[in-house]
């Protein structure tokens, strides 16, 4: 038996937990099963309830609280405890069989790009329960079409990519944000962007920054951490859809199935963009 469980990351507030409920709503609609699992210990219920959830186990408000810590210090502390009492973690997911499990996971980022805590629930749920996961991370779209903060947010996703090891997905959240500000033209420069061209264009040569603007662009674009998909909630988009098929692709992968290109995806997508 395989299970599929997809993990939505990224910073505080990129819109994770909406995206859950995005699909979840696809998903009925087409009468397919997901699950929400709650890993936020701070998270208050939202649309679809939490099928599992880390707050039956452990709160933020109790550990700050009784512990004495502040929201980070407690956060990590839930983390670990997790960890340590993987038991019940098992125990709900046992009910939960062939079935998706979405992890709606915490905006503290060092939790993925830092520190093991997640990277070791990760190896639970294969190891133990063998999961066929994938990782989801979004970074909102007016962050990103700010060259500067593109590339900060590029390295955040690609330090969770590489501490997780988990087939990785970038999505670009929040699009109807720049639709008034960015042209079609535009937002394909940064679904899928060459990242030495933005580091170059527009700096000045003599800049003492733009070697090391360079080196990171290379770098971003070594680990193919550049291309995004789009994502749309607040609109009836067939965004949340391309983004499921493409989660699809890579949880079921088999040895001879290649991945599809997110490019030719998420083309139509941007094609409704100006309209
Ligand atoms: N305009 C717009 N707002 C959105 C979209 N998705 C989410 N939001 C809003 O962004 C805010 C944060 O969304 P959440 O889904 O709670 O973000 P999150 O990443 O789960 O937040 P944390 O769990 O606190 O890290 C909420 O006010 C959402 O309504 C979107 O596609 N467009």
């Amino acid at each position: 038996m395989s299970r599929v469980g997809v993990l939505a990351l990224g910073p505080a507030g990129a819109g994770k937990t909406t995206f859950c409920n995005a699909i979840i709503s696809h998903m009925q609609s087409i009468g397919r099963r997901a699950h929400i699992v709650n890993l936020d210990p701070a998270a208050e219920p939202t649309e679809y309830e939490f099928s599992i959830d880390i707050k039956d186990l452990i709160s933020l408000d109790d550990v700050m609280e009784e512990m004495d810590l502040g929201p980070n210090g407690a956060l990590i502390y839930c983390f670990e405890y997790l960890l340590d009492n993987l038991d019940w973690l098992d125990e709900e997911i046992g009910d939960y069989s062939d079935e998706y499990l979405i992890f709606d996971c915490p905006g503290q980022i060092e939790l993925y790009t830092h520190v093991p805590v997640l990277p070791n629930i990760v190896r639970h749920l294969q190891n133990q329960h063998n999961f066929n996961l994938c990782a989801t991370y979004l970074l909102e779209a007016p962050f990103v079409i700010d060259k500067s903060k593109f590339f900060s947010g590029a390295l955040s996703a690609m330090s969770a990519m590489i501490l997780l090891e988990l087939p990785h997905i970038n999505i670009l959240s929040k699009l109807d944000l720049i639709k008034d500000q960015v042209s079609k033209k535009q937002l394909k420069r940064f679904l899928n962007p060459d990242p030495l061209v933005l580091a170059t264009e527009d700096t000045d040569e003599s800049s003492k920054f733009r070697k090391l603007n360079i080196a990171v662009a290379n770098l971003v674009d070594d680990f193919g951490m550049v291309q995004f998909l789009p994502l749309d909630c607040h609109k009836e988009s067939d965004s949340v859809a391309t983004i499921l098929s493409y989660i699809d692709d890579v949880t079921q992968w088999s040895e001879n199935q290649e991945p599809k290109d997110p490019k030719d995806e998420f083309e139509e997508e941007i094609d409704d963009f100006d309209e």
